[in-house]
């Protein structure tokens, strides 16, 4: 089977010096679910962060087989959800949707569609007029999940995508990737917690002198 995603030997130094990352191979098959682990600092968020395009580098990475030239094209294709949330704090919940539907060119009514039913199962139609700065830091994640699990996309970057949710809203985000990945999306985290490790990972890697290794089963290191 073709990789969704693939990368051999990337190295990164954010000033030419220091390696952050070496010689890098990783490759992410459809449909799969990979967790990336570590400590502190070692360099996932680097790592999605260049996966995603948002680091630029000049190392080959490949997407569906084929090198990615044109990285507005592939960034049409994944959804990144960082740390932090990407949002305009001084714009509504809805004006934040619609900014990120048109930004990446969504069919209106589908996407709509679907995030009508997303924040109705999160809980956040009722927030959806407030403006952003009011919300607390669960509910910017809320919503900036909600409008990229809308997306039509094909990779999942997720950056310790539910730390700051709820019980329930883990497991409904839990489902729904679930489903995703049954569909055939591919799927790249990085967690710290164990639950979604262990309940969500098909393979798992670490980060140790800079190099990523694979892991056979989810030992509980960090
Ligand atoms: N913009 C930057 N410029 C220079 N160095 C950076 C930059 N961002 C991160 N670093 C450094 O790169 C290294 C890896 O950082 P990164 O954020 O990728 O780690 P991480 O594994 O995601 O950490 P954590 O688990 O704490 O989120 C750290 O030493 C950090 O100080």
């Amino acid at each position: 089977m073709l990789p969704k995603l693939e990368v051999e030997n990337l190295s990164f130094s954010y000033d030419n010096k220091t390696f952050i990352l070496k010689n890098i191979n990783l490759k992410v098959y459809p449909g799969e679910s990979i967790c990336i682990k570590g400590v502190n600092g070692c360099g996932k968020t680097t790592f999605l962060k260049i996966l995603s395009g948002l680091i630029n580098t000049k190392n080959i990475i490949k997407f569906n087989g084929k090198e990615i030239k044109n990285f507005k094209t592939y960034k049409k294709k994944i959804s990144y959800i960082p740390d932090k949330p990407y949002l305009y704090e001084e714009l509504t919940g809805k004006e934040n949707i619609n900014m990120i539907m048109h930004l990446w060119n969504e069919n209106k009514k589908e996407y709509l569609k679907k995030i009508s039913f997303l924040s109705n199962m999160f809980e956040i139609q009722k927030d959806l007029n407030t403006i952003v700065k009011n919300y607390s830091l669960g509910m910017k994640s809320k919503l900036y999940l909600i409008a990229m699990l809308a997306r039509n996309t094909e990779l999942m970057l997720l950056d310790e995508p539910l730390t700051t949710l709820d019980i329930k809203s883990r497991k409904n985000i839990e489902n729904i990737l679930y489903n995703k990945k049954k569909e055939g999306m591919s799927i790249i985290f990085v967690s710290h917690m164990k639950e979604i490790q262990k309940n969500f990972s098909d393979r798992f890697f670490y980060f140790e002198n800079k190099i990523l290794r694979e892991e056979k089963e989810n030992v509980e290191l960090f």
